[in-house]
């Protein structure tokens, strides 16, 4: 069984850590989240991805019951986000928290990890964040990247079941981003369920099991990076045109759709073995070039249509 039907089936078993039911929520005309259906295992790691302005933040508003849906039901270990929340089940970093003023690194994580009933020594969530060498400083005389990271370490002081975390890297250097990724990777070892949002595909394909990818509000895609390269067409095939139409290429056997630039066209492929085959009958190979689509481009073509065209969404494994 694939590691997703094991979430599935612990799922089916222990009931979900998130479910949103056709959850929406709407700002005056904006429907910023349109109809949300997500299930998330325990155990699972789910990366939201999206371009500014898809709805992560309010997805995540929804989550941590920071807002009502206006229709539709979100619910965390089958209870409303607020239980949960107050059961200290769930850890969020989030974007625009700003720590208190005049209190040191050690204070603040301290008390936060107070309220919490069943908190992980203050020493490890410092450690678990890279800033154990920080515990003495005062929280409003950090950097942007260490205040981020004081934030972490305030998602984990409960050591929650749950950890949702807000683009937890936009501040962060490469290399506090790289301690941050193991830290949370063994965070989630550990069994727990973590949910966060990015916009960087890279980071979604290395750190999530899942990737959930947000667009104007709805899910145009879930499923794992492997399957939204091969749900975006696989392969990018390109050609010289050398002065052919490019119209006829879109005909071709497993050709989903067609690019044209500076006199080559770039072929977006499910199946590069029968279309270069085609293009050969053709005569047609001049300049030819068979590359893997970049999780890049199949997300770019995922989120390229039209609204009309983003009622459903890709489900990329059965559920
Ligand atoms: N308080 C608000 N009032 C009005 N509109 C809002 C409000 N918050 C969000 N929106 C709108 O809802 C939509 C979704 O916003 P949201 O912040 O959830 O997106 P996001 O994916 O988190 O974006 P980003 O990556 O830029 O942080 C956007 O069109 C945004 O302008």
């Amino acid at each position: 069984m694939t590691q997703r039907g094991q979430q599935r089936g612990q799922r089916g078993q222990r009931g979900s850590a998130v479910s949103f039911t056709g959850a929406v929520r709407t700002y005056g005309a904006v429907r910023a989240v349109d109809g949300v259906d997500l299930d998330i295992a325990p155990g699972e790691t789910v990366a939201l991805l999206g371009r500014n302005g898809a709805g992560k933040s309010t997805t995540i508003g929804l989550l941590l019951g920071l807002y009502e849906p206006d229709a539709g039901a979100v619910e965390l270990f089958g209870a409303p986000p607020e239980r949960s929340v107050r059961a200290g089940r769930v850890g969020a970093m989030l974007q625009d928290a700003r720590p208190v003023p005049r209190v040191t690194v050690g204070e603040l994580v301290t008390f936060v990890a107070s309220r919490y009933p069943a908190p992980m020594p203050v020493a490890r969530a410092l450690e678990l964040a890279g800033i154990a060498g920080l515990a003495g400083r005062r929280v409003d005389r950090l950097s942007g990247g260490q205040v981020q990271r004081v934030r972490f370490a305030l998602a984990l002081a409960g050591d929650p079941a749950l950890l949702v975390l807000d683009e937890p890297t936009a501040a962060l250097d490469v290399e506090a981003r790289h301690a941050f990724w193991d830290s949370m990777r063994a965070y989630a070892r550990r069994g727990h369920t973590v949910l966060f949002s990015t916009h960087y595909l890279e980071e979604a394909d290395a750190h999530a099991d899942r990737i959930v990818i947000l667009d104007r509000g709805r899910i145009v895609a879930d499923g794992t990076g492997e399957d939204l390269r091969r749900a975006a067409g696989g392969n990018l095939v390109g050609i010289d045109l050398a002065g052919r139409d490019p119209d006829s290429l879109a005909l071709l056997p497993g050709v989903r759709s067609v690019d044209v630039q500076d006199g080559r066209a770039l072929l977006r492929t499910d199946d590069s073995d029968a279309t270069v085959i085609a293009l050969a009958e053709l005569g047609a190979i001049r300049g030819l070039e068979v590359t893997p689509a970049s999780l890049d481009d199949s997300f770019l073509a995922l989120t390229a249509a039209g609204p009309e065209t983003l009622t459903e969404s890709h489900d990329l494994e059965p559920r």
